[in-house]
């Protein structure tokens, strides 16, 4: 189920919450949306799930428009980053609810994954502590068996063991049904092991959209000490984007065939190198100070 985000603009009264946004996520995949309070993530998450139109443009599911069109949004789940759950309601209520919403639900899935998560079926929601109720809505989702998964800020208020769990079963869910997950979050750190693609937005707009296999396959980090610095032609014949010297030691990120960089290096002469591969913040610090921008004043962790 290819989810597509074509052309979409949404404003309330001036504000332009998200602007002209053009989005595709694969099938079978995890797309991130980064940025940080107010860039807009809410709203394109409520626009791809059909809780708010695009005043222009569209969100289409395998070309099908989900905006009012039952059909599609009974295989869509959006989970709120303030889990929702109606006034008194026990788990057991809410699950009766989402099995007349969700054509896949599953009881069988439900009473599994609660007793898993140890949540009480018949205690008030509302009731709970802050990451039970996380894992409350969690469980609900889960048992949707829905085909595209919208998740906002979905991993607040987890404790890490839970994060660990939780994790566990989306990408089993994504590897075993395919299912598509767009998952919104201000934290790089948190995104690191889990994304196929991510996208940054700030202030409305996507400024940058990346597949992160593309990036990860092409650009390294190199550590490399000397008994003398090299000079420039180290830096051009390595392909090296970016560079910090301290003392004899150079750190830098290089682009290009990581296969023959070892050869290249070792032509240098250096006392010693290390060739890591590169967190998604220095991906994002290189890729994002070349447009201009700062990463750190767009992610906050
Ligand atoms: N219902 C609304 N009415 C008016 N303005 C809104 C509404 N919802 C969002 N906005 C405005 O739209 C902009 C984007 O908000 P949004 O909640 O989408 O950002 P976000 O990236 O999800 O932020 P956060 O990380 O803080 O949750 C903000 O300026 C916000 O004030």
């Amino acid at each position: 189920m290819k989810l597509a985000v074509n052309g979409a603009d949404k404003s309330f009264g001036k504000k332009k919450a998200v602007e002209h946004i053009d989005l595709s996520v694969e099938e079978g995949t995890i797309h991130g949306l980064l940025g940080s309070n107010g860039a807009g993530k809410t709203t394109l998450m409520k626009v791809m799930s059909g809780i708010y139109k695009a005043d222009t443009g569209s969100v289409t599911y395998d070309d099908n428009n989900i905006f009012e069109n039952p059909s599609v949004k009974s295989d869509v789940i959006f989970m709120h980053d303030i889990p929702f759950f109606f006034k008194g309601a026990t788990l057991k209520k809410m699950a009766k609810f989402y099995k007349t919403m969700y054509k896949n639900w599953s009881d069988d899935r439900f009473r599994q994954l609660a007793a898993h998560f140890g949540i009480v079926t018949d205690k008030q929601l509302n009731q709970m502590s802050k990451g039970m109720k996380r894992q409350a809505a969690f469980i609900l989702a889960f048992s949707a068996r829905p085909k595209v998964m919208l998740l906002d800020e979905p991993f607040d208020g987890l404790d890490p063991i839970m994060r660990k769990q939780v994790k566990n079963i989306l990408m089993q869910d994504i590897a075993n049904h395919n299912m598509t997950v767009v998952a919104s979050s201000h934290n790089l750190r948190e995104m690191e092991d889990l994304c196929d693609s991510v996208s940054i937005m700030h202030d409305g707009k996507i400024l940058y959209h990346k597949e992160l296999t593309d990036i990860r396959g092409t650009h390294c980090k190199l550590q490399i000490a000397f008994k003398e610095l090299p000079g420039d032609e180290f830096f051009t014949d390595l392909n090296i984007v970016h560079h910090k010297t301290k003392g004899r030691i150079i750190t830098c990120i290089v682009k290009g065939n990581i296969d023959q960089l070892e050869e290249k290096v070792t032509k240098y002469n250096p006392l010693m190198y290390d060739i890591l591969p590169l967190t998604l913040e220095e991906i994002f610090t290189y890729e994002m100070g070349e447009l201009g921008y700062e990463i750190s004043n767009i992610i906050v962790e």
